[in-house]
């Protein structure tokens, strides 16, 4: 099996870990550098993976180092994987999950020619169901890419785009989630303010989403056709919903993806 070292055991990459063991991975193939010392204790208990503080370490003997730190943390752990020979000993692939930092300023600092892969996963690969975008840095191969997308697609739905599309894609499905959980907390208030328990509410709201999410995938009819068919002429959804565009919800949610894809390409420049 394809051994993966994750660097940065914080949200995502314990998503990651989570995700490809219940999927079925083997744990003698997973390791976790994280430099948070109660933090590396409380993943090693509950996970039963090898966590090392030290991402040199993890990444030995690993094919796929992946990258799971804050763009703040990138140097660091580049100049930590300098103490090794990378790709010396085994065919080997950084994968970036860090948002807005690009392949060529990883492939500038590793040994010449080291495939680099930049991903963009989100949450759901905790529950098997996440969105992995893929792109290929100059010097990954098409083995490579197969490879990292027969890992990661344990956990989830795999696509490829150019490299100078991943800060939109940071902006929708990389922190689409949290967009996506703001609602269900705005409709679970609303639910409470209109008389239901906050269980009722909550039960409500959330199989709602599930089967909406069902509809939208498989469907194959537009959101806005699924929407055209739960609106009664004269009737509630077209009460709601001239509500949700007077508040100017639509436009809100527009000027959110474009602000989190300016920020997503922000720290690529405050890190070149
Ligand atoms: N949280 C999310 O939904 C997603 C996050 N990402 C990206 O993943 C990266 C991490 O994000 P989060 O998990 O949310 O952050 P986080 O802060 O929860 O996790 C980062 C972890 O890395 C550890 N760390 C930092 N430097 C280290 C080093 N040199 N060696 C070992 N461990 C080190 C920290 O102690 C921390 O536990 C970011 O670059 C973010 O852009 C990408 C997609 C989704
Ligand atoms: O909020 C962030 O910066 C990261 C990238 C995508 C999701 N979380």
């Amino acid at each position: 099996m394809t051994r993966v070292a994750v660097i940065g055991g914080g949200r995502i990459g314990e998503a990651l870990v989570v995700g490809l063991i219940d999927a079925g991975y083997a744990i003698k193939d997973l390791v976790v550098a994280e430099h948070d010392g109660g933090r590396a204790a409380d993943l090693s208990s509950r996970l039963g993976v090898r966590v090392t503080d030290a991402a040199a370490d993890a990444a030995e003997g690993a094919d796929l180092v992946v990258l799971a730190v804050k763009p703040s943390d990138v140097d660091r752990v580049l100049t930590d994987l300098g103490r090794i020979e990378l790709g010396g000993q085994r065919e080997q692939v950084l994968v970036s999950m860090v948002a807005g930092v690009s392949t060529s300023r990883y492939e500038n600092k590793l040994p010449a020619g080291f495939p680099v892969v930049r991903v963009m996963p989100n949450t759901p690969i905790l529950v098997g169901q996440g969105m992995i975008v893929i792109a290929p840095g100059r010097y990954a191969r098409p083995g490579h890419l197969e490879t990292v997308g027969e890992v990661l697609g344990a956990v989830g739905r795999v696509t490829t785009v150019a490299e100078n599309q991943m800060d939109a894609v940071t902006a929708v499905s990389g922190s689409g989630p949290a967009y996506c959980f703001l609602v269900a907390e705005a409709l679970i208030d609303g639910a409470v303010g209109v008389g239901l328990s906050l269980r009722t509410a909550t039960e409500l709201v959330v199989q709602t989403m599930v089967g909406a999410a069902a509809m939208l995938q498989e469907s194959g009819e537009s959101p806005n056709d699924l929407r055209a068919a739960v609106t009664s002429p004269g009737g509630t959804t077209a009460a709601a919903v001239r509500e949700l565009e007077r508040a100017g919800v639509r436009s809100a949610f527009i000027e959110a993806v474009h602000a989190a894809k300016e920020r997503s390409e922000r720290h690529g420049s405050a890190t070149e």
